[in-house]
């Protein structure tokens, strides 16, 4: 489906008519100024030019490139310059063209049934979690996890793990050719909070990094997962509810990054036919992984302290109303995004939701099963300013119609289901 449904979705480079070019020698040197322009603005990027030589060197894409040329450089009979030639000559999002993707790198039907599956950033939260579901599902080997973080023994054993620092280029591309790559799961980020505390790293990270993986995906036609937020709204959106489409002016790094990622992405789909693939992540609530530095940590750490120490200081105000899931939900999601047929795909960023509480209601709802817990209060100004400007409310209808999205935990099984779970955990720890 991959290969096929981007020859579909490919958009072709302007022709050289379109440009106002009136000879082929002219459409020739403008293909080639056109190529050397998207070169020159990748020339921050170290190896670009070695590659290009090594894409020239290649027999096959020579082979190609000379097709390519012919299709330019043919006798005048006033066809326009051929989409598919221009395309074998000149152009990449980076440097190798998306006809040598095409021979070398691309989706077979059967490879789409057993996708070869790398993770970035898996370490955190929510990475262990997508593998495990994914490898329950692919395979072991199928599934990769990687992190620029030593991964704990348990998670080491689990299934294979490989260091990959996204802001390495080079390093991103060998993983992917090596292991022959086909999804592509982007989950290395700064979060809203840690983000705010060191802007320049998130900027690093969550932009410079994303471009690496936009181009890797492009080139090697794989199929990009990379997850977007509710902290994508800023405070002049609709909050309650916020649609999938809406005024985005967000005010952290985070939500600047994500705004960024969403439409980068969407625009490589359409200008590339990459397919790209976001969902947009309310607060995620996991029992047995730690969130990351973020405004919506709170409803993690309540539970945690609620079973060890039965006190817990809120760092948000009793009433601020944010979107939540349950990290099953949030996994299944990402899940059935990634495996829904493109034609269900309406749109490539989409809400989704599962619940919409503040911490007063959650507290009340913890304090059914453990009536003894205290909650104070003591409002980070930082979280409390970045909470404040996000949704309340999240509608995920269009999630819901386009490829039947359905979360399966409220409030009540939520709190359940991670009371059980830490209660279990701490009772192991104690009996060691
Ligand atoms: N956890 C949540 O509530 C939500 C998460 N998301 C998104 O989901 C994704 C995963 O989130 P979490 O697991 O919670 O994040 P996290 O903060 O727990 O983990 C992020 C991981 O990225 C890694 N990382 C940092 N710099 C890196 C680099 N240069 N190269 C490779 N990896 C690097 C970190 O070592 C860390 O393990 C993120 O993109 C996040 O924005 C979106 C909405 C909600
Ligand atoms: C909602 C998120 O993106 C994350 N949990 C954060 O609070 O930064």
């Amino acid at each position: 489906m991959d290969y096929n449904s981007r020859r579909a979705h490919w958009v072709p480079l302007p022709s050289a008519k379109n440009r106002g070019l009136r000879t082929q020698r002219q459409a020739k040197h403008s293909e080639a100024a056109w190529g050397s322009t998207l070169h020159c603005q990748q020339s921050r990027h170290t190896l670009s030019f070695k590659l290009a030589y090594w894409y020239l060197k290649m027999p096959v894409v020579r082979a190609l490139t000379k097709v390519a040329k012919k299709g330019l450089l043919a006798p005048g009979c006033g066809c326009q310059v051929s989409a598919v030639a221009v395309r074998h000559v000149s152009f990449s999002p980076r440097q190798v063209s998306n006809a040598s993707d095409a021979s070398f790198h691309s989706v077979s039907f059967s490879e789409t049934d057993h996708p070869k599956v790398l993770i970035t950033g898996g370490l955190g939260q929510l990475g262990v979690g997508l593998a495990k579901l994914l490898r329950k599902r692919y395979g072991k080997n199928n599934v990769i996890l990687s992190d620029i973080r030593k991964p704990p023994t348990h998670v080491f054993h689990s299934g294979p793990f490989i260091y990959s620092d996204i802001l390495d280029y080079k390093n991103l591309r060998e993983i992917v050719v090596n292991n022959r790559i086909t999804w592509l799961v982007h989950y290395s980020a700064l979060l809203s909070a840690v983000g705010e505390a060191n802007v320049a790293l998130a900027r690093a990270v969550n932009i410079t990094g994303l471009h690496n993986i936009l181009d890797i995906a492009a080139e090697h036609g794989l199929r990009l997962f990379v997850p977007s937020t509710i902290g994508a709204f800023g405070p002049t959106s609709p909050r309650n509810p916020t649609p999938d489409l809406c005024v985005q002016r967000p005010r952290t790094i985070y939500g600047v990054s994500k705004v960024h990622a969403e439409l980068m992405g969407e625009y490589y789909h359409h200008r590339y036919g990459l397919d790209f693939r976001c969902l947009r992540y309310p607060g995620i609530i996991s029992a047995d992984s730690q969130p990351g530095g973020g405004t919506t940590d709170y409803a993690v750490q309540i539970f945690h302290d609620a079973v060890k120490t039965g006190k817990f200081e809120c760092n948000l105000k009793p009433d601020t109303r944010l979107p939540m899931m349950y990290i099953d939900d949030c996994l299944r999601a990402t899940l059935e995004v990634m495996e829904a047929p493109a034609e269900t795909l309406s749109m490539r960023t989409y809400n989704i939701n599962a619940m919409s509480f503040t911490p007063d209601e959650l507290a009340q709802e913890v304090q059914k099963q453990l009536p003894d817990l205290q909650v104070t209060y003591k409002i980070d100004p930082v979280r409390q300013a970045i909470a404040d400007s996000w949704p309340m409310n999240f509608d995920d209808s269009n999630a819901r119609s386009d490829w039947s999205w359905k979360h399966d935990y409220d409030l009540p099984e939520l709190v359940q289901t991670m009371l059980n779970s830490i209660g279990s955990e701490s009772q192991v720890a104690q009996a060691n």
